[in-house]
């Protein structure tokens, strides 16, 4: 399989690296738009073929695999269907943002603390959906967040935006975050994103390289943490897809592929292009 369009210098020069020297490297996925496509019930998303066995290939070399998501872990695991996938013995999940890292070889989880606020948040939401018109806008309860789902109503955009200042004022009052993504608003709690989530799994693994795909806005600060650490030697590649139209991360990332299909095709890439060295 031959080389993906690399669009940036830097983007050609983290590609290199990786494959020079793949044992310290490390490549980090988010999941959904990413390995799965976006679908209406969030329950129902899956890996598209080949993107288990893209990541177990990359295993083999790399010095970590990671699935980097909003999800809460356990439920990213299940979706997946890593558990007992041959090859990812070694994967890690970072589900809801950074809060929670579970390891495939011990089956373990472990969390930061969730904030009081997200308890107080869950029994006002209700009333707040009601009185910003939208009653049947969906509540993915993960938790240590609540996630506002509008791609099912009738007027999904129109939903999004009339609760986007009601959900800030709660977030602000509970001392959360809101996390907006693709017709999802999340209330979340603060210190901890996808940048955090990265800035220590790089620090831990002391991976010289790295590969990460996102498509959303809660990937930017991935992207933000890769393009901080490039500024003092770490080599990377930034691979967006197109699925949720994120113009920003699109506009910054060195390679851009339409949908989850496309990141199987870089990854196959990637490994064949280490096992070809
Ligand atoms: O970090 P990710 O793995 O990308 O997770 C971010 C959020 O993704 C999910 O919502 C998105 O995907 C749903 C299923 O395809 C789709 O229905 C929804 O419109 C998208 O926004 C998930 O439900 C959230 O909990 C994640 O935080």
């Amino acid at each position: 399989m031959s080389t993906p369009v690399i669009q940036t210098d830097l983007g050609h020069a983290g590609w290199q690296a990786i494959v020079a020297d793949p044992a310290s490297a490390v490549i980090a996925t988010d999941f959904d738009g990413v390995l799965s496509p976006l679908v209406e019930d969030p329950a129902r998303a899956r890996p598209v073929d080949g993107a288990l066995d893209a990541l177990a290939r990359l295993a083999r070399s790399v010095r970590q695999v990671a699935i980097v998501t909003g999800r809460p872990a356990l439920v990213a695991t299940e979706l997946t269907g890593v558990t007992g996938h041959p090859g990812l013995g070694g994967l890690v999940v970072l589900g809801h943002y950074g809060l929670e890292q579970w390891e495939a070889s011990t089956g373990k989880i472990t969390s930061d603390p969730v904030p009081a606020g997200v308890a107080v948040a869950r029994e006002r939401l209700p009333e707040l959906l009601s009185i910003a018109g939208v009653p049947d806008a969906f509540v993915e309860d993960k938790e240590s967040s609540l996630a506002v789902h509008t791609r099912r109503l009738s007027d999904p955009a129109g939903a999004f935006d009339r609760l986007r200042t009601p959900l800030t004022e709660l977030a602000d009052e509970t001392q959360l975050r809101l996390e907006p993504g693709n017709l999802v608003l999340e209330l979340r709690p603060p210190g901890i994103d996808k940048g955090v989530a990265l800035r220590r799994l790089l620090e831990s693994t002391g991976a010289q390289s790295i590969l990460y795909a996102g498509d959303d806005l809660g990937d930017l600060a991935a992207f933000r943490a890769v393009e901080e650490g490039r500024r003092t030697g770490l080599n990377a590649v930034l691979l967006a897809t197109r699925s949720s139209g994120a113009t920003e991360l699109i506009e910054a990332a060195d390679i851009v592929v339409d949908d989850p299909s496309g990141v199987v095709t870089v990854l196959t890439a990637l490994s064949d292009a280490i096992a070809a060295r």
